[in-house]
């Protein structure tokens, strides 16, 4: 009989806020190991507040249990980070494996190498010295999900990946996606595109910073679900 293996994440009355105003409250919750787990919901639902819990980058009280080794890398919507960052998109990419090397250490071959697959992977190479803020907003995306990669951490979190993507983009990051949790991997994918959340392994579906639903994507991504979350309310 084989056995269902433990989540990467076990979360438990896990709630998070800015400033003493808590907007996520997430009574349970599990991001199953080794796939890929998309989470949904309206604008201001609390989908990167979660990230960042999940990371760690934002406190949160309650029981996180993880069980996976080493640091989690966080992909930021690219919103977040200032397009004028003055660096070439491969030392962009190559600030994923600070967290091995620390920043001024030198590159190494194993460094080298996993920078060079990002880059291919998500078909950059040929922009490897152009200034990141010569790039379309695009092609940044794929910088960023780029340095998410070198990192080659056990979890790794990308808040909105294919925004602005271009058909050609989404499928790049996708595959890459996929490749992650064929390398036993785990991801979790915050999305607002709802055919790609399908093709997720598992779905969490917040709503005014709680879960409203989670289990397969078939399963919580019904039409009367869209229709009740995104249907605009008077209150
Ligand atoms: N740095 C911040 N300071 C104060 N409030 C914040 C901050 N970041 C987010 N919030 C608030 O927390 C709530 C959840 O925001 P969050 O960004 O997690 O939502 P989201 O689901 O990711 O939204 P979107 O789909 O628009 O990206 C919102 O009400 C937002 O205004």
């Amino acid at each position: 009989m084989s056995s269902v293996p433990p989540p990467a994440v076990a979360l438990s009355q896990v709630r998070a806020g800015y400033r003493g105003k808590q907007v996520l409250d997430v009574a349970a919750a599990e991001i199953p190991r080794n796939a890929l787990t998309t989470v949904v919901g309206p604008n201001g639902a609390g989908k990167s507040t979660l990230l960042a819990a999940l990371a760690g980058t934002l406190p949160s009280n309650g029981a996180l249990r993880s069980r996976y080794s080493g640091r989690p890398a966080l992909v930021p919507q690219h919103s977040a980070v200032p397009e004028a960052l003055p660096c070439t998109v491969f030392d962009a990419v190559a600030m994923g494996r600070w967290a091995e090397r620390g920043p001024w250490r030198k590159l190494k071959t194993a460094d080298r190498e996993a920078i060079r697959e990002a880059m291919d992977r998500l078909e950059i190479t040929a922009f490897a010295n152009r200034r990141l803020s010569a790039l379309s907003g695009g092609q940044r995306q794929r910088v960023l999900v780029a340095q998410g990669l070198t990192q080659h951490a056990n979890l790794l979190l990308l808040d909105e990946p294919d925004a602005g993507a271009d058909p050609h983009a989404r499928r790049l990051i996708a595959e890459a996606v996929r490749a992650e949790t064929r390398e036993g991997r785990t991801v979790v994918q915050v999305s607002h595109d709802i055919t790609e959340a399908r093709r997720a392994d598992h779905c969490l579906l917040l709503h005014r910073g709680r879960i409203h639903a989670t289990g397969h994507p078939g399963d919580v991504l019904t039409d009367a679900a869209i229709n009740e979350l995104w249907t605009p309310r008077a209150d």
